[in-house]
């Protein structure tokens, strides 16, 4: 998917929320357990109630390596389902990779041809070589780290080196890759009072948010600092919406939770 059709679907739907399928068999209902596939079951379930209401859907490979197997698989007919029904749905795989160029590559593979996401996050630390091999792929996106939700974001993001801020450095040189364009950027909900900088530095760059819900970030706080003229952002929730009931009514309050963060948002757009 190109930069400009996420866009116009953010425009369309008033939306710019990413829905985070962070599956833990030990939350989803009972009854679904007895499911040949219980994964992919909760995840139509939810995405069939909250298709119109989000604009991405983020897995977190995590969630789904954790069950070997039988997760990968869950994991491969979801996106299938996604790109199947909802091609207009900007799907992120949350897998944090990046390593050597040529293993770059194989992970850019996995994510862009064998399992058709339209991006993968990525880690910064191993530099320009292990990044460019993911920029290689056209209308494919790359979403670096750049200044992550959680407390050890301070160990190393925000630490002076060559008197800037580490993150700042990741922004900056990831600009001058090739393929740049092909980049976005997570910064955590929890970092608003950051975004005004980061702002300085990509003012053209989507970037993905996650904080939102159960990690204590705020919507407002983030669109007052983060947006651009094109929006820029995707805002993530997973467990503030995708638990937000236990019961047989689960989708449904997904859905509930989903359009309330919708409605926000179409407020902040309007
Ligand atoms: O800085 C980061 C980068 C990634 N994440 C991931 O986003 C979701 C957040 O889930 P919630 O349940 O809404 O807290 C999860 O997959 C994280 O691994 C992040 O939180 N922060």
């Amino acid at each position: 998917m190109t930069t400009n059709q996420l866009i116009s679907e953010i425009k369309k739907k008033q939306s710019f929320l990413c829905i985070g399928l962070d599956v833990d068999l030990n939350k989803i209902p009972e009854h679904l357990l007895k499911e040949e596939d219980p994964i992919f079951a909760f995840n139509k379930a939810i995405i069939d109630a909250t298709h119109h209401l989000c604009v991405a859907y983020k897995p977190n490979t995590a969630f789904y390596e954790a069950y070997g197997l039988k997760g990968w698989k869950a994991l491969e007919k979801t996106i299938n389902y996604l790109n199947e029904n909802h091609p207009e749905i900007f799907t992120i795989a949350d897998a944090k990779r990046g390593d050597i160029g040529n293993t770059s590559t194989m992970y850019a593979k996995a994510f862009f041809e064998d399992l058709a996401f339209d991006s993968v996050t990525v880690a910064p630390y191993m530099g320009k070589d292990s990044v460019e091999p993911f920029l290689a792929f056209e209308n494919k996106h790359t979403i670096l780290l750049a200044l992550t939700s959680n407390k050890g974001a301070f160990d190393f993001q925000t630490k002076t080196v060559d008197n800037q801020e580490l993150y700042k450095q990741v922004l900056e040189t990831s600009k001058t890759w090739n393929n740049s364009e092909n980049l976005m950027y997570v910064v955590g909900a929890t970092k608003a009072e950051y975004l005004a900088d980061i702002r300085q530095i990509i003012p053209d760059s989507f970037l993905l948010v996650p904080g939102v819900g159960a990690q204590g970030g705020n919507l407002q706080d983030v669109c007052k600092y983060g947006m651009n003229k094109s929006i820029g952002l995707l805002i993530n929730s997973s467990r503030g919406i995708i638990y937000a009931s236990k019961e047989d009514d689960f989708a449904q309050a997904a859905a509930k939770k989903a359009a309330e963060l919708q409605q926000e948002m179409k407020a902040i757009l309007d």
